[in-house]
């Protein structure tokens, strides 16, 4: 330890160079990528904020216990609240903080799932008494909707509300061990009302799943209510991760809520117990999912790019092999297998961000056309909500595996930051939806698309390539040489081509089909792959559109051209079966596009630190000693290891009692030979 104290490497930049040779103005790229300069200051504030305070250090996350690191995980909460109010920072002030905190807890769903249900699904009245209380934290609300028997077949949940006219209530039942409310986010220890999920019977009728308030621990002692069986579901996986939430389970043995409780904005029981609908969709009271589906979008390129800052910043850092003749070692993000691994996830990680800032436009998009009552939208935001969720939280988790794999050995290192970050993110796969029932929602919807055409039909947004169908599954690619593919037009007609026929192949076969829903489930991997590629189109189009424009800074649109190339390709020649079975490319074209990719990867090397700069992450919130800004992770490595606990004593605890025996041949007696 001491040789390296003396070295006296604090102000070191071992990546100096490498940010020296940039092509582009890096400080305009950060605010092209925050957003905007307001959200520029916002968010540097902020997470300046955060790292500076140190209630909110998380170093030590992997090591505590789930105890510790829950209660730790309530006094971040807690104290975050205190800063809030002392401070009066708004909601974007607020939400930031959230991300840069970088701990799942309660609040999330108690701002992202209690309160967007109360204001999607409650009436003014209701919204008056409720959210009230919610937005001060007087309560702490969770969304209860998943079963242990259901989660991704809502209308299966088995939980009843059943009305009794005699008192004005709802008697809210678990009638199985399946019914058991089993997953919701902070129901565990922390929430005092849980907005259930069940099935409505009045008059010995089912209506169907509905949402009621239900409080489930007392206001002054924190205790569950009578007859309300609540707690923790266990230790989830990884160490750290998303074990700082309290997911829980939640039983009703004929508890009663007032009538009151049911949220009525979509439909009502009447005091005689008559049940009535309003004019509104019923999907809207999937709107809270909705709403979270868009964020994760909009938070998938954070994640990704803290994985790819790691591992671009550590492989211009690491060096292996070729050191002769005095020359220094290979930097190993000059390996061509390195870059073919990590720059498409670089180039996504922009595409990401491009794409959830699409996202929030649609979202507020729709937002404003429900208020107007105008729903005609609302099945191509459920596709794009979902499809997009499903294709950036699969790929952010692979990509963030896959760049722990590009750091080598000390990737595995939870002082990479790389495990926890994995076992924090990969649950994005399965929550708000499982992603292949997801994809299946989106093919659902482009099948409905193709019938519409079918009969005249225009389709609009997302979806108006295939008023071109004629076209795209006739049409050949003219790609012959390489360059051609740099051609965003070129580009963008091979993902809607790809995708028109994949889509229309699956629509013929349903369609032929005697039993059409018997035929969606046969076909239903191909399906999947025909909504993948939807999605993979609207990515590709929106940074397409996005690239075109023109930007501030030096050099950075042109970064944008590159990445955004660098991305079709990347999607094109890994999803080249695909484009080869539809017929649309040849061998051929798919080996330009292939060169062509290897072009670009020489475009990105020299930019690769400065692109990944770019994304303004603290060292704070990397957590991260391979990722720090300034380079210097063997130091960090190193200091690191001698923090551990296992460290704390010369000789390990347990040596007397297990080691020593061993050494000393005790375990068989004095006597004994092996
Ligand atoms: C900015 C915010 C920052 C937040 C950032 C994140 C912070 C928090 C991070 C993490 C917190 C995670 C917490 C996790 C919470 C949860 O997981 S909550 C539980 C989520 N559960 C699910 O997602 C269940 C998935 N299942 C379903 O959605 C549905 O049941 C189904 C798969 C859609 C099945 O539907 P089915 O067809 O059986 O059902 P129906 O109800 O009959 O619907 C049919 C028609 O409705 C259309 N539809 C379906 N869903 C929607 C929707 N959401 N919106 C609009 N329309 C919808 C569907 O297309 C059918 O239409 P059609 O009849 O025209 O074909
Ligand atoms: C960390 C975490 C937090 C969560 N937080 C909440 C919360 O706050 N509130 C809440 O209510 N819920 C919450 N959930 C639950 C979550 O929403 C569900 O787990 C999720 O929707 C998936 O449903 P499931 O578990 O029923 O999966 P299942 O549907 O049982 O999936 C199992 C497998 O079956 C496949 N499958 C199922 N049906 C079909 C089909 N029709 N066709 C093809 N394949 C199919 C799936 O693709 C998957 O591979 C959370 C879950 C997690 C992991």
């Amino acid at each position: 330890m001491e040789g390296i104290e003396e070295r006296g490497v604090k102000e070191v930049d071992y990546l100096a160079e490498e940010r020296a040779g940039a092509q582009f103005h890096v400080h305009s790229m950060k605010i092209f990528l925050a957003g905007g300069q307001h959200e520029y200051e916002v968010s540097t504030r902020i997470a300046n904020l955060v790292a500076n305070d140190p209630v909110f250090a998380k170093e030590d996350r992997a090591r505590i216990s789930r105890k510790e690191l829950y209660k730790n995980s309530l006094k971040k909460a807690g104290h975050a609240w205190k800063i809030i109010l002392e401070k009066g920072l708004t909601e974007e002030e607020s939400m930031r903080m959230r991300a840069f905190i970088d701990e799942p807890n309660y609040t999330d769903l108690h701002w992202g799932m209690f309160i967007t249900a109360l204001k999607g699904q409650a009436t003014e009245e209701q919204q008056h008494k409720w959210l009230r209380q919610a937005y001060k934290l007087a309560i702490i609300g969770c969304y209860a909707q998943t079963e242990l028997g259901h989660g991704s077949n809502v209308q299966g949940l088995e939980t009843t509300a059943t009305f009794d006219p005699s008192t004005d209530e709802f008697v809210l039942n678990s009638p199985t061990l399946t019914s058991t409310k089993w997953w919701p986010g902070g129901l565990g220890k922390a929430s005092t009302h849980a907005l259930v999920y069940a099935r409505l019977i009045t008059d010995s009728q089912d209506y169907g799943v509905h949402a009621f308030i239900a409080q489930i621990r007392s206001l002054d002692d924190h205790i569950p209510l009578p007859n309300v069986t609540v707690g923790d579901i266990g230790v989830k996986f990884g160490n750290g991760g998303y074990n700082s939430m309290d997911n829980g389970l939640l039983r009703f043995d004929h508890v009663r809520i007032p009538r009151e409780n049911m949220l009525m904005k979509l439909a009502r029981v009447t005091e005689q117990g008559k049940y009535e609908r309003s004019n509104k969709p019923r999907q809207l009271g999937y709107g809270a999912m909705v709403y979270i589906r868009q964020g994760i979008v909009a938070e998938a390129s954070v994640y990704l790019s803290r994985a790819v800052t790691i591992a671009v910043r550590y492989s211009a850092v690491r060096r292996q092999f070729g050191g002769k003749d005095d020359k220094a070692e290979v930097q190993v993000i000059d390996y061509r297998t390195q870059q073919h691994r990590l720059f498409p996830l670089l180039a996504t990680a922009y595409a990401y961000r491009i794409v959830g800032f699409w996202m929030k436009w649609l979202y507020a998009d729709v937002t404003e056309r429900l208020n107007n009552n105008d729903f005609s939208n609302l099945p191509e935001v459920h596709a794009c909500t979902a499809g997009l969720k499903s294709i950036t939280t699969s790929v952010t988790a692979d990509g963030i595996e896959q760049c722990r794999k590009l750091c080598g050995g000390h990737g595995y290192l939870c002082a990479s930051g790389l495990p926890e970050l994995y076992a924090a993110y990969v649950p994005a796969c399965t929550y708000e939806g499982d992603n292949t029932i997801l994809l299946l929602q989106v093919a659902r919807f482009l099948l409905k698309t193709l019938t519409q055409v079918a009969s005249g039909t225009k389709p609009v947004g997302t979806a108006a390539y295939l008023g071109n169908v004629q076209h795209l599954t006739s049409v050949n690619c003219e790609v012959s040489q390489g360059k051609d593919w740099l051609n965003p037009s070129v580009l963008l007609e091979a993902f809607e081509a790809r995708s028109a026929r994949m889509a229309v192949a699956c629509a013929m076969h349903v369609a032929e089909a005697p039993d059409s829903e018997l035929a969606f489930e046969e076909l239903s991997p191909e399906l999947v792959e025909a909504a993948r590629a939807h999605c993979q189109l609207i990515v590709v189009s929106k940074f397409i559109e996005q690239a075109q424009k023109d930007l501030p800074g030096e050099g950075v649109k042109q970064q944008l051209e590159v990445l955004c190339n660098l991305y079709a390709l990347s999607l094109l020649t890994t999803h080249s079966s695909d484009f080869l079975a539809t017929g649309y490319l040849t061998g051929t074209q798919v080996s330009h596009a292939k060169d062509q990719q290897k072009a670009l990867f020489s475009c990105v090397r020299p930019n690769a630190v400065a692109l990944v700069d770019a994304f303004d992450h603290t060292d704070h919130y990397l957590g991260s000693a391979l990722g720090r800004y300034d380079g210097d992770v063997y130091t960090h490595l190193y200091k690191g290891a001698w923090k551990d606990p296992l460290n704390e004593s010369v000789v390990t605890e347990g040596y007397h009692e297990y080691l020593r025996p061993v050494l000393t041949q005790q375990l068989w007696g004095p006597t004994s030979k092996l």
